[in-house]
């Protein structure tokens, strides 16, 4: 954090950190200030010196506090939000760069993920203000040894007092502890509650819950949730204040028969007035300052409990990243599941089981099943989304982990059933396909040509600069529209190695599933002339004519495969799905 601090601002960061060692040590001054005017007004010493040493030194150790929180906690908070806008910088960039999306769906890696977003003094903001708060408690402690060694010049027993004011320091923080494992144990609630509220008040789901009126049940959940989580952590609060309170009986004890010592002295004439006035104030001090370390303590602890999450973000990022080779320029023989199984991360049974299958160089493959049967899951394992379990693909002979994963996708284009919705013009929302040729109005048109989506473009009242989406004043579309605008976008990479469409026209209408059809047929030629495969996941037969070779999973496995034709003739499961939906048409 320290290294973040100076990048953000070299000069300002070293300035603060004197200024908090100087306000620190000015605490001491001005203690000692008040006993030699104590005993200077008392005869004790020489007065006119003793005032006006009790004035300087008193005088500059009150303008050393005043410069030190007026100035320092200015510079500070805003060299603090830099340092934060940096953290999350660079969580972002961690995080994208995992080239697996097993930490997007795993609760585990969520939790962590959403601790180091969280808001307010939590989160990044703890990591961010991290070093300031070990420079300041650093500095206390150097104010609280200057009060031992005052406390221990009346009479060494006062000392002690120091080690009684450790109770609160080693009480409190046990307290925290307490606290921060709670938070952390209700993190998973925190989302799910989340979650919930998105459901009943973002427009998308609003619909469906209106109609099916379980708003308030799901409403009723969350509230739930909530008070469930809370009640944790309020229990989990009360305990610890228990603790804190526990830790300053001790000391307040301490600080009594510390001033029944020095009074006892006074009174036989070891000890001065200003002695007794230097023992209160250093324990009124002393309290903040064991005030100032507790709080210290327990801001370091969060931001050790931070730190931790982002630790293992980096360590996560860096192991999941590793160097590869490139992808190949074009497929020459194809790619290859060499008895591949996988299986989700928390669960017992995979999804995918010993599958063996051959994708030749320049196929149109069709992937049938039934909900659930593996073929998104899939579909991930050759995006590299995933890695197998056990067992090996391989593209034209190289193994598919040992190609660097973002030079792999770079090569594959894909429109998915959970398309994305991107409220940007419309010329951006098709170009980011191929952020080469972002700026390319030709090659994007020809793209929302062939996905589909020229019609609707045209009739949008800025055409390819129209903006998209309500949010941005912009105009807002149907499914169906935002699933061409998909289509154009996975169509935008002239020659990928694998081209994926899973369900890419499930939102349609007949007319223009037809068309997209007919265009698929060119685009398809087109991929595979150059060597690429198109992967077609589809529940709808008839989108299958484009396929020369289909695959059917049954359970994770590869159940048959073959020609429409020869799948037909066999009797099997795929002509017992095919014949199902025709009947349905009849
Ligand atoms: N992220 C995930 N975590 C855990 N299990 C998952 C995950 N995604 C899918 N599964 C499980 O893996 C199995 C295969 O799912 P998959 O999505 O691959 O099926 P599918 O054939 O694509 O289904 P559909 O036709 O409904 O899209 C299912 O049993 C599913 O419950």
């Amino acid at each position: 954090m320290l290294a973040l601090s100076v990048r953000a601002d070299p000069k300002v960061a070293s300035l603060v950190g004197v200024l908090v060692v100087f306000g620190a040590g000015a605490l001491a001054l001005t203690a000692l200030a008040q006993r030699w005017v104590v005993d200077a007004a008392a005869g004790e010493g020489r007065l006119a010196v003793g005032v006006v040493l009790a004035a300087v030194v008193g005088a500059a150790g009150l303008a050393a506090i005043t410069i030190s929180t007026h100035v320092q906690n200015n510079l500070r908070n805003d060299l603090s939000d830099r340092v934060e806008v940096l953290l999350n910088q660079e969580i972002l960039t961690s995080a994208s760069r995992i080239p697996t999306i097993e930490h997007l769906e795993r609760p585990k890696y969520l939790d962590r993920l959403a601790m180091l977003r969280a808001g307010g003094a939590s989160g990044t903001r703890a990591l961010s203000v991290s070093c300031w708060v070990a420079v300041e408690t650093a500095a206390t402690l150097f104010g609280l040894g200057l009060t031992v060694f005052l406390l221990a010049d009346v009479h060494p027993a006062l000392s002690l007092l120091t080690l009684l004011g450790a109770a609160p320091l080693v009480l409190g923080d046990r307290g925290d502890r307490l606290v921060q494992r709670a938070l952390d144990e209700t993190a998973e609630a925190a989302r799910q509650e989340q979650a919930l509220h998105d459901l009943c008040a973002l427009p998308g789901p609003g619909k469906e819950v209106r109609i099916t009126g379980n708003g308030w049940e799901l409403s009723r959940r969350a509230r739930n949730l909530w008070a469930s989580a809370t009640r944790r952590e309020v229990a989990a609060q009360v305990r610890g204040a228990a603790w804190r309170w526990a830790g300053w009986i001790c000391f307040i004890a301490g600080l009594v028969a510390a001033l029944g010592i020095t009074v006892t002295m006074i009174r036989t004439g070891r000890a001065t007035a200003g002695d007794l006035v230097l023992i209160i104030v250093l324990a009124g001090r002393l309290g903040e300052q064991i005030d100032a370390t507790l709080d210290g303590v327990s801001r370091l602890s969060e931001a050790g409990r931070v730190g931790r999450h982002y630790l293992w973000l980096q360590d996560y990022a860096a192991a999941q990243t590793r160097d590869g080779c490139s992808a190949p320029y074009r497929l020459r023989d194809g790619i290859v599941f060499d008895d591949v199984s996988f299986t989700y991360a928390g669960t017992r049974s995979p999804a995918l089981r010993e599958i063996n299958l051959r994708l030749p160089a320049g196929s149109v493959v069709g992937l049938v099943g039934v909900n659930g049967a593996g073929k998104s899951t899939l579909v991930k394992l050759l995006t590299a989304m995933y890695r197998p379990t056990s067992g090996s693909i391989f593209v034209d002979g190289v193994e598919l982990a040992d190609i660097d994963a973002a030079a792999w996708r770079e090569r594959l284009s894909g429109a998915f059933q959970d398309f994305v919705t991107p409220q940007l013009p419309v010329s951006e929302a098709i170009g980011i396909g191929d952020l080469s040729r972002l700026a390319d109005r030709p090659a994007v048109l020809a793209a929302a040509e062939r996905g589909g989506a020229a019609e609707l473009i045209d009739r949008l009242p800025h055409g390819l600069d129209t903006q998209l989406g309500r949010a941005f004043d912009g105009e807002e579309l149907s499914h169906g529209q935002w699933q061409k605008l998909a289509l154009a976008r996975a169509l935008m990479r002239p020659s990928p190695l694998v081209l994926v469409l899973d369900e890419p026209t499930a939102a349609l209408d007949p007319q223009a599933e037809h068309f997209v059809f007919e265009q698929f047929a060119e685009q398809c030629a087109q991929v595979s002339a150059n060597g690429g495969i198109v992967i077609l996941v589809s529940h709808r037969f008839s989108t299958l004519h484009l396929a020369d070779h289909i695959v059917v999973l049954s359970d994770g496995r590869v159940t048959e495969q073959g020609s429409h034709a020869e799948l037909l003739a066999s009797g099997g499961e795929y002509a017992t799905l095919y014949l199902t939906q025709a009947k349905g048409y009849q």
